[in-house]
């Protein structure tokens, strides 16, 4: 987050260096300890290269800032050149590591349709479900359609949902075809944080969207 994209701010690549050694890289794509960078940010291209340095597997954008940013390549840099979606998404996966898209609440899915590859393995979706910026916030139950129309046309696709995730709404999303879960409150809000991750990957695991 970078208090213009979105009107909060959090951490950069310099956290993400500090924790990488702490965890287990992934042992496979989207494995236990991949490093999945939701980049909250009006310029998503200029920081690709220092989060894959700092350890992310996965750098996930926003399509709402690529249509309208910079094709720079560095914070440093300037471009008269504008990046795009499908660009970078290229660029990503230039860079060695996987690819995310994420789409706030008033964005419809359809625009997603000529941007993600056939081949969906590098790739990730994510849906907010709460307007990006703050934890805490009311899960918006009126995003399942997006999630749906996703699972139906690609099958193998990671499809993430973002905000306000618990043991009341995971059913509703893993129906919908959600496979990969980010719950903030509901874990670190709770005395036994581990339960709650059981139960809610239990949720996903028990539907099996996504073939193995
Ligand atoms: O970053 C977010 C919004 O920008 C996430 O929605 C948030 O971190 C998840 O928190 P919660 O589970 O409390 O909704």
């Amino acid at each position: 987050m970078d208090g213009h994209f979105v009107p909060n701010m959090t951490f950069g690549a310099p956290v993400v260096t500090m924790v990488r050694p702490h965890v287990e890289r992934p042992k496979e794509a989207f494995g236990r300890g991949t490093f999945d960078c939701h980049m909250m940010i009006a310029e998503p291209k200029k920081w690709v290269k220092d989060f894959k340095k700092a350890g992310a597997d996965l750098y996930c954008f926003h399509y709402e800032a690529a249509l309208d940013s910079t094709a720079a390549e560095s914070p440093e840099e300037t471009s008269d050149k504008k990046t795009s979606p499908k660009e970078l998404i290229k660029y990503i996966h230039d860079q060695g590591i996987r690819a995310g898209i994420a789409l706030k609440p008033k964005t419809p899915v359809d625009v997603l349709y000529d941007v993600l590859n056939n081949d969906n393995k590098d790739e990730m979706v994510l849906i907010m479900t709460v307007e990006p910026g703050f934890g805490g916030q009311k899960f918006m139950p009126d995003m399942m359609p997006k999630v749906e129309a996703l699972r139906k046309r690609y099958p193998e696709l990671n499809i993430e949902v973002d905000g306000g995730l618990s043991e009341k709404t995971i059913d509703v999303a893993a129906d919908a075809g959600a496979n990969v879960i980010v719950a903030g409150s509901a874990v670190f809000g709770a005395d036994d944080p581990s339960q709650v991750i059981a139960k809610l990957r239990e949720a996903i695991t028990s539907r099996r969207h996504v073939r193995e």
